[in-house]
């Protein structure tokens, strides 16, 4: 299903955020800006964790709207964060066993996202264990059995140096390609989104940017 997010409103005492665009009902598109742009608020917006004015529309569902406001809990959506969001004293395993059994009936089979995330060794491993990169896969794995439709992931290779994060592009770009439902991949690096996203969206100073163009 494809997402529209119409935003207008001020963050805070001094940041004003004004967008407005649709993405694609399926793939990855890159929410590309420098630091400051607005992208991690707007990702939030979607989310439901923060209150902009506007409205936002995934399929034929009013997320928020003049009237409506549909709580985080209540969107079906995952979010991988920077640093990763694995609960710190659960193994990767009661991680996954978490983030399934509070979740709706849906797509993601259990052996299914192991594998595509490919952290069948990491079962017994507690989060302050593993790799940046593994750290990231386990996310993710995390996020898809919570079944979402709609996949929010903010700088994800943020927290790996450079050789880690040339290792793990490779591995998350075909995890990426093959799933089923749309991402919105935040990032400031033009390299990064052009391996990983078929469109983008620009952002500057919290408003659409004009003279961004497509990915280059
Ligand atoms: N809850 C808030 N209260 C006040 N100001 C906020 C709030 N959330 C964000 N801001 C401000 O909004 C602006 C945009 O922040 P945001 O984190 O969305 O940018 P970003 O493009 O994701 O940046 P980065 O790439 O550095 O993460 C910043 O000036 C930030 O200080």
């Amino acid at each position: 299903m494809s997402l529209r997010v119409s935003l207008s409103g001020r963050i805070g005492r001094s940041f004003h955020l004004d967008v407005d665009f649709g993405i694609a009902a399926q793939g990855v598109t890159a929410l590309l800006g420098p630091s400051g742009s607005g992208k991690t608020t707007v990702l939030r917006a979607i989310a439901g964790l923060e209150r902009v004015p506007g409205t936002i529309r995934f399929g034929d569902e009013a997320w928020q709207d003049g009237r409506h406001f549909v709580p985080a809990h209540k969107r079906p959506v995952g979010y991988v964060f920077q640093g990763g969001g694995l609960l710190p004293h659960l193994t990767v395993g009661r991680n996954l066993i978490y983030a399934a059994r509070r979740a709706p009936p849906g797509a993601f089979g259990c052996d299914d996202v192991v594998a595509r995330t490919g952290i069948g060794g990491l079962m017994d491993r507690i989060p302050a264990r593993l790799s940046g990169g593994e750290m990231q896969r386990a996310s993710i794995a995390c996020a898809l059995l919570r079944q979402p439709s709609l996949l929010l992931m903010d700088e994800p290779l943020s927290a790996l140096d450079s050789e880690a994060r040339g290792q793990f592009l490779g591995h998350f770009e075909s995890l990426l390609a093959t799933l089923p439902i749309p991402v919105i991949y935040v990032t400031h690096d033009e390299t990064e989104a052009r391996r990983l996203a078929i469109g983008c969206v620009r952002m500057r100073a919290g408003a659409l940017d004009p003279g961004g163009g497509p990915l280059r």
